[in-house]
């Protein structure tokens, strides 16, 4: 188990308390027929201004587990606290990005109006809502695509016109759910490395959901690997990369390789079914809680 080496330097830094605490998150889908058990057992921490990224096999539960974070799914048993306050419908201090960007946005309104939408709905007076969608357009640049309606966009300028409606409206913290599964690759770094600028400029706190390694490790200052369903949290990698990243120098360095190595091998272990054996630093689940 690696020591989550940045989210005690994040709470040094003067977070007492963590922005986003998991406690004991258990999530069953009940059926007429069956009942699923997506989530067992899920604690884990993310302090402000992190980015933490969660990896982990098909199907483990990590939809499910951003739906309950982001107060849209009830959880079965557990809390999610955000800024000390318990979770029970969308707080108003959330935005998240999925990866159907063509499902998230409204085809028959303009870029600019989608991005000013949620800020309408949140009462954000007319100038103020101008400026923001004005930063935020200009932040993905899509300041010259305004205009324009989503169908008349690549796939890749869609999910930024997504990135920009979640930044425009302010969140303490963003989720971010497989959004970039759906551009090719070069778009992809692309968003990658906007995401990284984003959360660097505006100290905004992100938890991302990827299924790829390589992403998880170039993005995140620490990488969460979940166990196969019904899941918890297998265990966890600091990424003790320096803060100034790019895609060829990055990705080439030594230490970028054994990062990814140790991830790879804890995703494969999750996949053969592995499960912790300890509760380490209020991280993972203890032997007596799986066996229930
Ligand atoms: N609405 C639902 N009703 C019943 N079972 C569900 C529902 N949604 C998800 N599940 C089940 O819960 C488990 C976790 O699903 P979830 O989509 O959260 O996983 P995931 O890790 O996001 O998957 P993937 O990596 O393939 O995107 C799966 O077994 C899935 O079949």
């Amino acid at each position: 188990m690696t020591v989550p080496e940045t989210s005690s330097r994040a709470l040094r830094a003067g977070q007492d308390t963590p922005l986003l605490e998991v406690r004991g998150l258990r999530k069953v889908y009940r059926g007429d027929q069956r009942s699923v058990e997506a989530i067992r057992d899920l604690t884990f921490d993310v302090a402000g201004g992190e980015l933490v990224c969660l990896v982990g096999p098909s199907g483990c539960g990590k939809t499910t587990l951003l739906r309950c974070v982001s107060g849209l799914l009830p959880a079965t048993a557990g809390e999610v606290v955000l800024e000390g306050r318990p979770v029970t419908s969308p707080p108003p201090g959330m935005a998240v990005v999925f990866q159907e960007y063509g499902r998230s946005l409204f085809p028959w309104l303009t870029v600019w109006r989608n991005v000013e939408l949620p800020l309408k709905e949140k009462k954000v007076p007319r100038a103020e809502r101008h400026r923001l969608v004005a930063d935020a357009l200009a932040a993905v640049g899509l300041t010259e695509a305004r205009d324009a309606h989503p169908w008349q966009l690549s796939g890749g300028m869609q999910q930024r016109v997504a990135i920009a409606r979640a930044v425009a409206y302010e969140p303490r913290m963003l989720l971010m759910d497989e959004p970039f599964a759906a551009v090719d690759a070069q778009t992809r770094a692309d968003l990658e490395d906007l995401v990284r600028a984003l959360w660097r400029r505006l100290g905004v706190t992100v938890l991302f959901v990827t299924h790829d390694i390589d992403e998880s490790v170039y993005l995140g200052q620490r990488v969460l690997v979940l166990s196969n369903s019904p899941t918890v949290v297998l265990s966890e990698v600091a990424v003790d990369l320096p803060d100034e990243r790019d895609q060829l120098g990055t990705r080439s360095l030594p230490r970028f390789t054994e990062l990814r190595a140790q991830v790879y091998a804890r995703v494969q272990q999750a996949k053969s079914g592995a499960r912790p054996e300890t509760r380490s630093a209020g991280v993972t689940a203890s032997p007596s809680e799986l066996a229930e």
